[in-house]
């Protein structure tokens, strides 16, 4: 793999239209990425994950680090053998909610020193131990080590959080391992203060990232606040690399930061909701437990090509999800991860198109017309 791994392909406005090359092969992006917490997408198994059209899935650091641990995981060929993905895998904390509680947990210039909420056990993340934990992973997009500060929070410990952060990514910059196709990715820090968020996204580019994200922002601060984040940090950042915004989101999230220039997303909703009877239609979201499904013939979503969206009336699933069938869980998961991919697919075509302003428009009046 030679020359640079993004290529930005067509913009319509702020929105991008790009593709990023990896080792494992490549992403067409604004891309979702369905989360694989502990080295599984839930109660999907990899060839479902890949029916949806979704090209890279998301793992966790740290919960892999504690079970069962990066060097099981290496010794037995790296994280796409061992789950069976053989497309990209990007890698991120997954403890970062973990890491904000503070009684799990001490943070100092060396790094995070926490208890394992497993078996109480102590483990110290440090850039380079992160750095080395998703090398033993074969990552082919790596999260440099930061600490994200829950919100809302005090504004110096904010401050004190994303200066940090700096540091421990130029350390992490040293201790990643460049190699064709895996990519190192900076993360901006800094809460809802945007001269903070400038300063994080300019210390990340005097640094050098193969891509960067936005993160401390998907929980609590609601979907204005950090659409105000975005419009001030997405243009800081260089336009020759991939934007990615941690943990994000809801439909409507995802097509607001698409239109603010976000290229990769990734979110435990669709999969999540899936597993408590959530579906996720053009109509608004139905939860499937609710009666008015009992006898309702029709598929979910015959425009989705998916079995689960396609092949199974909603009475059946509705029958699922009252008795808990384990199926219920597969089939909802199978079908929420599948309405993500198409919602992507359908925003990559409207910005290669020209025509992003009316996908928006007409997204948006469905969804207002749903949500009464
Ligand atoms: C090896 C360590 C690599 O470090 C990181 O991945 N750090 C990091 N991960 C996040 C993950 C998030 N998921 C959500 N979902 C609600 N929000 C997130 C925010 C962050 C964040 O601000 N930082």
């Amino acid at each position: 793999m030679t020359g640079p791994s993004f290529a930005l392909l067509a913009t319509d406005g702020v929105a991008r239209r790009g593709r990023l090359a990896t080792a494992h092969g490549t992403v067409e992006t604004p891309a979702f990425m369905p989360v694989g917490t502990a080295a599984t997408v839930k109660a999907l198994t990899p060839a479902m994950v890949a029916a949806t059209g979704a090209q890279m899935v998301l793992a966790n650091t740290y919960h892999l680090m504690l079970r069962p641990s990066a060097e099981r995981i290496a010794r037995l060929g790296g994280l796409h053998r061992f789950m069976g993905w053989d497309g990209p895998i990007l890698t991120d904390s997954g403890g970062f909610q973990v890491m904000s509680l503070a009684s799990l947990r001490t943070i100092n210039e060396t790094g995070v020193q926490f208890r394992s909420h497993v078996d109480g056990a102590r483990y110290e993340l440090t850039p380079e131990r992160a750095m080395e934990i998703q090398y033993l992973l074969d990552a082919d997009v790596t999260m440099v080590l930061d600490e994200c500060v829950a919100h809302p929070a005090e504004p110096d410990a904010v401050a004190e959080a994303m200066r940090r952060s700096l540091r421990w990514a130029a350390r992490c910059r040293e201790a990643f391992r460049a190699r064709p196709g895996y990519h190192l990715f900076g993360i901006v820090q800094g809460g809802i203060d945007p001269a903070l968020r400038a300063e994080s996204a300019a210390g990340l580019r005097a640094i050098g990232f193969d891509g960067y994200a936005v993160g401390g922002l998907a929980v609590g601060v609601g979907q204005a606040a950090m659409f105000d984040v975005l419009d001030v940090t997405a243009p800081l950042l260089p336009a020759a690399q991939p934007r990615y915004l941690m943990g994000v989101g809801k439909p409507d999230d995802l097509v607001g930061a698409v239109a603010r220039g976000i290229d990769l997303f990734d979110c435990v909703i669709p999969t999540r909701s899936g597993r408590t009877g959530q579906a996720f239609s053009r109509e608004g979201a139905l939860n499937l437990r609710n009666a008015c499904h009992a006898e309702d013939p029709r598929p979910l979503d015959e425009s989705i090509p998916c079995p689960a969206s396609r092949d199974f009336s909603r009475a059946y699933l509705h029958h699922l999800v009252r008795t808990n069938e384990i199926l219920g869980a597969m089939l909802l998961s199978w079908h929420n991860v599948a309405y993500y991919q198409q919602l992507m697919a359908d925003m990559r075509a409207a910005i290669e198109a020209g025509r992003f302003d009316a996908f928006c428009d007409d997204f948006n009046r469905r969804r207002s017309g749903d949500d009464q």
